[in-house]
């Protein structure tokens, strides 16, 4: 039998009749039904008043089914009392913003069954292309965002997680590395749980990327998604995969979002072998990031003032640049885009081990085929997966989840230190991809050898040793869940 789409209630504050029907996109909650186009005679609880046109009820009425986290019909207490259906949602303003919600409705008691059935048919439709209920193994860095990390979950998290009946496990990270040792070692890992929720900054996934690396069964263990609740300094998983660093929006696309495929990066330095999943930055982006420690009492703001100095000082940082370019020249990179952009994601990656490197590491002979860069005057040398770095620089406005390629820019301090200075400050919406001041490209591997004896190296905002890096992808290797199945940027024209 299918299950219904409407069903019959009645505001609990003014017993006004309502309509409630599953709509194409949204649950809308229908007075009009009732009183034909005469305004309504009361209020919801938590909705605001309708009065004038039809279309005025569609837009004040409605829940988009995405916003959706429960439903359940509560058995009447009291005597001559009906049951009562409630339904937890998200209110999203501007799709950036969410607060928890909830509207409740008197049903008859003889349309209990009924209502059981429909409330199953708005959660199937509201979970169409994700688990209800996921079990979610939820890692919290206390000190992230300057501390707040814990109670901010607390407070914005947890309810949302909640109301949407999440199983949720709650680990606090003691120490740097503590999360990657929790994930390459937990037992069942991948049987027990739906995500990976990382309630910090970036640090926490990049540890977590490492640790699934280390699992026995690394392609299991990599199909479990990673995600982000915005909680520390720096949010770009989240922002590129939310569109917003909000954390109960955040926390509602982790119980709605998608699995996709990403492509990580396989790195090698000195003797080991790492996972990063955002960027490798050497040069003026990593020096703003992590030599600015001392700056950190003006807060934000010491990222382009640090910045400012370095590009007026004509700061330099010679080093090699041996790479892999697949795209060229801006027209090439555009084309690249538009090729993947669109294309199914099909994740390739089957082996238990994780993939041999196809270009050996570090240590090996560089590969004929592969550009040299050899320069003593450059400024920057930043390369991402990931559209946005943080949630004002998108630096690589071409890049994509699963298309095979690293973003590469390159910038030489030789430049009109005007130029360099617009391009930077410029990238907060990505203006600065057809500057001809800059190399944008696409590639699948490189290797990086700096000149000078110190300085830094800034993995996925990491610090890491100032010595010789290798870098090569492992196509559509991880997971991680996106609001909408896609990166949330605005990408490049034709
Ligand atoms: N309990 C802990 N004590 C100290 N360091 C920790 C702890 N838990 C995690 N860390 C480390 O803190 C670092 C930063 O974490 P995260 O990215 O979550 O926060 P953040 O606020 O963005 O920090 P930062 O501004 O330093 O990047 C990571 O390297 C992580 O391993």
């Amino acid at each position: 039998m299918p299950l219904p789409n409407s069903i019959i209630g009645y505001t609990q504050a003014d017993r006004v009749r309502v309509r409630l029907v599953l709509e194409d996109g949204f649950l809308l909650i229908d007075h009009a039904q009732t009183y034909g186009n005469q305004p309504s005679l009361g209020c919801f609880s938590s909705i605001s008043c309708v009065s004038a046109s039809s279309t005025d009820i569609l837009q004040q009425n409605s829940i988009v089914y995405f916003n959706v986290l429960w439903a359940e019909l509560l058995p009447s207490t009291l005597e001559n009392h009906p049951p009562i259906l409630t339904i937890d949602y998200c209110k999203v303003k501007d799709e950036k913003k969410a607060t928890l919600d909830r509207v409740s409705f008197l049903i008859d008691a003889q349309n209990e069954r009924a209502c059981d059935a429909w409330i199953e048919n708005l959660l199937n439709t509201s979970y169409r292309n994700t688990i209800r209920n996921k079990r979610l193994l939820v890692l919290i860095n206390p000190f992230g965002g300057q501390g707040a990390a814990l109670t901010r979950y607390k407070k914005y998290s947890a309810p949302i997680l909640a109301a949407a009946r999440c199983r949720v496990e709650e680990i606090e990270t003691k120490y740097k590395g503590h999360a990657a040792e929790i994930i390459e070692n937990m037992e069942g890992l991948e049987r027990n749980y739906d995500a990976i929720v990382c309630c910090s900054g970036d640090g926490i996934p990049h540890e977590v990327f490492n640790g699934l690396s280390k699992r026995p069964n690394v392609a299991a263990a990599f199909k479990i998604p990673v995600c982000q609740l915005p909680c520390g300094s720096g949010n770009a998983l989240c922002v590129n995969l939310v569109g917003s660093n909000d954390l109960q929006f955040a926390t509602l696309s982790v119980v709605k979002g998608i699995p996709i495929p990403v492509d990580l990066c396989a790195l090698t330095q000195d003797n080991k072998r790492y996972i990063t999943f955002l960027s490798q930055a050497l040069g003026m982006i990593a020096d703003c990031d992590l030599g600015t420690e001392n700056m950190r009492w003006m807060g934000e703001s010491r990222f382009t003032v640090g910045l400012i100095m370095r590009v007026l000082s004509g700061a330099k940082y010679p080093c090699k640049v041996s790479v892999r370019i697949s795209h060229e020249s801006r027209t090439q990179v555009r084309q690249a885009y538009h090729e993947h952009k669109n294309k199914a994601h099909t994740s390739t990656f089957e082996r238990t081990q994780l993939p041999d490197l196809k270009y050996g590491t570090v240590h090996d002979p560089i590969p004929e085929d592969w550009k040299s860069i050899d320069t003593s005057s450059l400024a920057v040398f930043y390369v991402g997966k990931m559209p946005w770095v943080s949630s004002d620089a998108l630096f690589f406005p071409a890049a994509l989840p699963h298309d095979g390629y690293m973003d590469m820019i390159l910038i030489d301090s030789s430049i009109p230190k005007k130029e360099i200075l617009s391009i930077l400050l410029g990238v907060a919406e990505g203006k600065h991809f057809d500057s001809k001041y800059l190399h944008y490209y696409k590639v699948d591997a490189y290797r990086i050898e700096p000149k000078a004896h110190s300085g830094y190296i800034s993995i996925d905002g990491e610090s890491f040793n100032f010595t010789p890096f290798q870098v090569e992808l492992h196509p559509g290797l991880g997971t991680v869940l996106s609001r909408t199945g896609q990166f949330q940027a605005p990408g490049i024209g034709i």
